[in-house]
């Protein structure tokens, strides 16, 4: 691909860019010799990696290890019905190629992990975060942070929804200034557990775009140290000051941080709560094939239980829980699973606490079942 000029045909595609002032040929070429990192190809990832397509953003990278579901498509517009039960980098691939054939698309069919964070952001200028757990948001702080990367920052949460841009080398806060200590598992409920009105991340993954495509123009203002809070009901926005903490563990002077590869840096996406006990989905299996009686509950709602379910498992949806602690066995093991491990730790900690003291946390849920299985 010459990044130097414009062909005939981008030229034509991008002549409403050409004439703004501040953009032009020369933002154009800027925008072409550009590359994002976008974590999640979900509802956030959806309309950011979208817009940035279509504005001739040069190389879009896309980490992501999830399938696409069809509870997904009321949300995440990268993915269609054709994509369903397909690897979300599939879909998303085909669905930009089709937006802008003059852009790269570079697939990174993993998670996001300590393992290739550094590796994954070392390769792009900037970042998006489209995830929705807190371990990925801290990972990606600390990545960028120490990449000296700017971080795309939104979240959404039913009718309300954030953005911020990270950037503590451009001066203001990082993410760990606004949230010095990571949420245990559960604490935020996920979009299935919570519900989220698909529009919602549309409008916040487009201002992530929007930020992003401001930082690899430079132009304008980005929020710096502002957080921007959008509530759909009243449809208001909201900016709120954020100051970098000056007890900051990882930017402040005094940070104990002080390295990528300090283990408390890269927070491992995988953590479980640590006084919880919990296995993983190999060890359930090895239970499962050991022939001995188990007790597995399923804390999901009955339409998720549906869908795909553990053999044996015994449905007692989580908010149904206090009432139906008689249910369950006081002796013995008794394996708790939901969809991707949070509402499960809930579950067991409410048991730990109710007398049920054989509770144990089954880390990554039914997610990891069926990846492991490769369903
Ligand atoms: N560490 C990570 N690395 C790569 N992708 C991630 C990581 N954490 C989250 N994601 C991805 O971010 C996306 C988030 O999307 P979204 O919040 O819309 O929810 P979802 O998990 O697809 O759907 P639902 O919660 O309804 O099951 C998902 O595609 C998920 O796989």
């Amino acid at each position: 691909m010459d990044d130097l000029t414009l062909s005939d045909a981008e030229r034509l595609r991008y002549a409403r860019h050409l004439s703004i002032p501040g953009v032009g040929e020369e933002g154009q070429l800027r925008l072409k010799r550009s590359s994002v990192l976008l974590i999640g190809t979900g509802g956030l990832g959806s309309p950011a990696a979208l817009y940035l397509a279509a504005a001739g953003v040069g190389k879009l990278g896309l980490v992501d290890d999830d399938k696409v579901e069809r509870s997904n498509l009321q949300r995440q517009i990268l993915h269609g019905e054709s994509g369903v039960g397909r690897p979300k980098l599939e879909s998303a691939k085909e669905r930009l190629r089709e937006i802008n054939p003059h852009i790269e698309v570079v697939c990174h069919e993993s998670r996001f992990t300590p393992d290739n964070a550094e590796k994954l952001v070392a390769a792009y200028d900037l970042v998006i975060d489209g995830s929705d757990n807190f371990p990925t948001r801290f990972l990606s702080n600390d990545a960028c942070y120490f990449a000296r990367k700017p971080l795309v920052y939104g979240s959404i949460f039913r009718f309300e929804g954030q953005l911020t841009v990270f950037a503590p080398h451009l001066g203001g806060p990082c993410y760990r200034c606004m949230l010095p200590t990571m949420p245990p598992p559960g604490a935020a409920p996920s979009c299935a557990e919570a519900g989220v009105l698909g529009v919602l991340p549309g409008i916040i993954g487009t201002l992530q775009a929007m930020e992003a495509i401001k930082l690899l123009l430079d132009v304008g203002e980005v929020p710096l140290g502002k957080l921007l809070c959008y509530d759909a009901l009243r449809t208001s926005f909201r900016t709120l000051r954020l100051s970098p903490d000056p007890a900051c563990k990882l930017c402040s002077s005094e940070a104990s941080l002080r390295s990528i590869r300090n283990p408390e840096t890269l927070t491992d996406p995988s953590c479980t709560m640590p006084d919880i006990p919990s296995i993983s989905v190999d060890e359930l299996d090895a239970r499962i094939r050991s022939g001995k009686p188990y007790v597995l509950i399923d804390v999901r709602q009955p339409e998720e239980h549906a869908e795909h379910s553990i053999p044996g498992g015994k449905l007692i949806p989580l908010d149904e829980l206090p009432g139906r602690l008689e249910e369950i066995p006081r002796d013995g093991e008794v394996l708790v699973h939901c969809k991707a491990g949070g509402r499960s730790a809930r579950a067991v900690s409410l048991m730990l606490e109710s007398g049920i003291p054989g509770a144990i946390n089954v880390a990554g849920g039914i997610d990891a079942w069926l990846k492991r299985s490769g369903t």
